[in-house]
């Protein structure tokens, strides 16, 4: 005989029925509580969180409409929305039996029951039980996950007019479910934006899956967006599902979107077009439902000129666009930036509080950030944790980026990273100006973007 494991309480109000129930369920190995009065199930379900709730459709004397049970089937679920009730009702009550699984019953058995039958129905509500709960357990997770990246990722600061469009486009977009197009230079915050319209929109109780397409190769493009089954190809062990899958319900955020080669730009295209993916190998589509949001620091509008970027994919994904501007545009936002930095850094690194040198403020201001806040944040980083004094001079906070240099003294710099250098001189030379620095160099603007991106620029 096969031994069951489970907590299952029967109510009924035929004491015969709950003895012969009872012992029976004992024998398979369930743990049985057994009730004949319903109105003591509200204190029955406050000590014990039951896996089973069997539940007779009449108690009264007389009584046989079966309102007595679906009301008490309402009772439970509103205590425990997972709960998995199965109503025990008599031959000839499909009508009623089916007004119970509307409400939310998960099963019935016809009275008197078979014992075989009886054991296959509460084996699969036990294992429905198992993957509810298996589900509420991920969603937590992912809730607490969500709420601790948000709090490392802090809310946008910045009070400069720039801004406050940037603001004000975030208050209007983000509760419609519009696709977002957020354009702007490496290091400007989209990411933030993206999380502020997520947590500002209807689905902010869901997921929020970040894909970074500048980082997946062209060959494992299908199967991390769209999911592969078991076998789909050598390395695929076990099914899985794709991103698009996992942000259903939520938001889907696609950073570095102007990197998708034609090939890959025509398959995203496909599924935005029909909300549908189909995992690789497997022949069923899937309906998603996701709020979509993608980022570049590419010219798309330029890029769909020289046809390196789809017009139709551009007009798929941009309903609304979010230019977030560079930090040397809104330089009056520095000051606020910093202080948030040192605070959130001597926090971090358990340092005393700190304070700039008074003429550190102007050098900072003069400076064009072609790293935008990722830079100014590295930078008091850095400072926070070289400090060796309360009071941060120039040399400590700016200046160390540009004697790193020294450090490589020793040894002999790859070419990598004497093609890095050179263009980040360049970039800075030029004072960000991408055309410019694409004319010294004789090279197309999409294709020094790419260098841009592999170097982390
Ligand atoms: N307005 C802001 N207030 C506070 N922190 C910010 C702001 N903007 C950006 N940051 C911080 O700067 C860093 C870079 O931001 P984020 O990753 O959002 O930029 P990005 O534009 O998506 O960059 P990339 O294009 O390189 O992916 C993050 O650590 C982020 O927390």
């Amino acid at each position: 005989m096969r031994i069951l494991e489970g907590n299952i309480l029967i109510v009924d109000d035929d004491p015969d029925i709950l003895g012969t129930a009872r012992m029976f369920l004992k024998q398979h190995g369930f743990t049985v509580q057994t009730e004949q009065k319903p109105s003591n199930i509200p204190a029955l379900l406050s000590k014990t969180i039951f896996d089973v709730i069997l539940l007779d459709m009449n108690f009264s004397r007389g009584e046989n409409n079966g309102k007595e049970g679906l009301y008490w089937l309402q009772q439970i679920l509103q205590t425990d929305t997972h709960a998995i009730v199965i109503l025990i009702t008599a031959y000839g009550e499909v009508d009623l039996a089916v007004q119970a699984i509307k409400l939310g019953a998960t099963d019935f058995v016809l009275k008197p029951w078979n014992n075989e039958k009886l054991l296959a129905t509460l084996l699969s509500a036990l294992q429905l039980r198992a993957s509810k709960l298996e589900v509420e357990k991920l969603r937590n997770t992912q809730q607490k996950l969500s709420a601790d990246i948000q709090q490392q990722y802090g809310e946008l600061i910045g009070s400069s007019p720039a801004m406050q469009e940037v603001y004000s486009l975030i208050e209007k977009v983000a509760p419609t479910d519009a696709n977002v197009l957020i354009l702007g230079e490496n290091g400007t915050g989209k990411e933030l934006v993206a999380r502020a319209l997520h947590t500002r929109s209807l689905r902010s109780k869901e997921v929020f899956i970040s894909v970074d397409l500048g980082a997946i190769s062209e060959t494992l493009f299908e199967s991390e967006l769209f999911g592969h089954v078991k076998g789909a190809f050598t390395d695929a062990r076990e099914d899985k599902p794709g991103r698009f899958e996992l942000a259903s319900g939520g938001t889907i955020f696609l950073d570095e979107i102007g990197n998708l080669s034609p090939n890959l730009q025509a398959k995203l295209l496909t599924v935005l077009q029909s909300r549908k993916v189909r995992r690789l190998g497997s022949v069923h589509e899937k309906n998603i439902n996701i709020r979509l949001i993608c980022a570049t620091n590419m010219p798309l509008h330029e890029m769909v000129q020289e046809n390196t970027f789809r017009q139709d994919l551009l007009y798929r994904i941009n309903t609304v666009e979010i230019r977030v501007p560079a930090l040397r545009e809104r330089k009056e936002d520095i000051p606020s930036l910093l202080t948030h930095f040192m605070q959130v850094y001597t926090r971090k690194y358990k340092k005393p509080p700190i304070r700039l040198e008074p003429s550190v403020l102007s050098r900072l201001k003069k400076y064009e950030w072609p790293g935008n806040i990722r830079e100014l944040q590295h930078a008091v980083e850095r400072a926070v944790i070289l400090s060796e004094h309360p009071v941060i001079s120039s040399a400590e906070l700016f200046l160390q980026k540009q004697s790193l240099p020294a450090k490589n003294a020793g040894r002999t710099l790859s070419l990598e990273e004497v093609e890095r250098n050179y263009l980040k001189e360049l970039i800075e030379k030029n004072e960000g100006n991408i055309s410019k620095v694409a004319k010294e160099l004789g090279m197309t603007r999409p294709a020094l973007y790419r260098r841009i991106n592999k170097y982390g620029l």
